[in-house]
């Protein structure tokens, strides 16, 4: 099923990457057409983000994650992808500095106290936060984002760019430009990269090429393929991801 070792660019070449504006435009699609809810697509796509972290870094050697969380719907596959891990057996934090009063945010964070998730008010400085947990999730921002960062979500983003230990990307590495990529020289540098339903521009940038990326979110329907002139690499069985590079 994976592709060949030694080969670094593997099925990548054959890919198509999306803008930001088309990224948009498919989920919205996904919504007004083919009739998904947001929970629908989000629990498959947090399914996708928490199976590819444990493929790449397993619970055994990686016993403890901490998820940040962003206010939008990355955010939201964050929480999701939490509750997946915590079921893994991985000992799973998470920090969510902006909350968004919204229903669908306020339950999948109620599902993560039940599941025992604990919840990271204020981040511990860089050395004490690499000692207690073995990996990072990044859901801060996805494909709506604008660069600059906001000053109210810069310490969640220092964070996750002066820690040593692995950050996994869920769909698009936070602060990076969702077509141009990393822009400033103090970029986030994942070890991961989970692309949602297909990769967008950014996940071509030099900046990832020792990055292992997956592809998930499991969910397009042949029309949409089609429209867009998608070509993705098939999905494994009933595999929620596939790996694009490693
Ligand atoms: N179709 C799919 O593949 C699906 C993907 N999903 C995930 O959804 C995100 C996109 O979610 P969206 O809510 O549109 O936006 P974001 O999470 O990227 O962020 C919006 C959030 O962030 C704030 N923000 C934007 N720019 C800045 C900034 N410069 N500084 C601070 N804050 C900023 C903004 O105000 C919003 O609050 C996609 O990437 C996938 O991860 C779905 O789960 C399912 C369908
Ligand atoms: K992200």
């Amino acid at each position: 099923t994976n592709m060949a070792a030694g080969s670094r660019k593997c099925s990548t070449t054959r890919l198509r990457y999306l803008t930001q504006k088309e990224a948009i435009a498919l989920d919205e699609e996904l919504f007004n057409e083919y009739k998904f809810s947001v929970d629908q697509l989000m629990e498959l796509a947090g399914l996708s983000v928490a199976t590819a972290v444990s493929r790449t870094f397993p619970v055994s050697t990686h016993p403890s994650a901490l998820i940040i969380c962003g206010p939008g719907n990355n955010g939201g596959d964050g929480l999701v992808a939490a509750r997946h891990m915590s079921l893994f057996g991985y000992n799973v934090s998470i920090h969510y500095p902006k909350r968004t009063p919204k229903p669908l945010f306020e339950n999948l964070l109620a599902q993560c106290v039940a599941f025992g998730v604990d919840i990271v008010e204020n981040l511990p400085p860089p050395q004490q936060l690499c000692d207690h947990y073995q990996v990072l999730v990044d859901a801060l921002f996805g494909f709506s984002f604008k660069p600059p960062v906001r000053e109210e979500l810069k310490p969640a983003m220092t964070a996750m760019i002066e820690a040593t230990i692995p950050v996994c990307s869920v769909d698009i590495p936070s602060g990076w430009h969702v077509e141009k990529g990393p822009g400033i020289a103090k970029a986030l540098r994942p070890a991961l990269l989970i692309s949602l339903s297909a990769p967008k521009m950014c996940a071509q940038s030099e900046f990832i090429l020792d990055a292992k990326h997956y592809l998930g979110g499991r969910f397009l329907p042949p029309g949409i393929l089609h429209k867009y002139f998608l070509r993705l690499p098939p999905y494994p069985c009933e595999d929620q991801v596939v790996l694009l590079s490693c």
